[in-house]
């Protein structure tokens, strides 16, 4: 059993990651670490959502930034999404994390900021613990 999956689109964005597994270890909250692409193994990413015991997820990627979007629509858990600075400065990857259609909701936090995902994933289950 974990708190919170995180998944990267490549292991390219780990740096992003590390900021993220640093604020949870600060704060003693469990995580899983995969590696999946939406796009480039979306079946891999089908079976992991739905194995996975976590409560929320964060989801962390770059350029056209699918992946939180297809997480949340594959569960009613929250997702996080953290765009990654790539060829236009993140902003490809912002726009495509923060314009999801109505009913299938992704939080966005800024480019880069994987501290802060890990930040609002800690208040999500505070609310279930308080
Ligand atoms: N946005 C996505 C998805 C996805 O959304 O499924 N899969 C990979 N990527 C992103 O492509 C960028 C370049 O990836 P590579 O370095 O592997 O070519 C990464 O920032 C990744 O998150």
């Amino acid at each position: 059993m974990v708190d919170v999956a995180v998944i990267c689109g490549s292991a390219s964005d780990t740096a992003v990651a590390e900021k993220v597994f640093s604020v949870l270890r600060e704060q003693g909250v469990s995580y899983d670490y995969q590696v999946i692409s939406a796009h480039r193994d979306p079946d891999r990413l089908d079976d992991y959502i739905r194995s996975s015991p976590c409560r929320v997820f964060i989801a962390i990627a770059g350029l056209s930034a699918a992946l939180p979007g297809v997480i949340a629509s594959k569960t009613a858990r929250p997702v996080i999404g953290v765009p990654v600075s790539g060829k236009l400065m993140g902003l490809d990857a912002l726009l495509s994390i923060v314009q999801m259609p109505k009913g299938v909701p992704v939080a966005c936090v800024g480019v880069d900021n994987g501290e802060n995902a890990a930040h609002l994933a800690i208040r999500m289950l505070a609310l279930a613990s308080e």
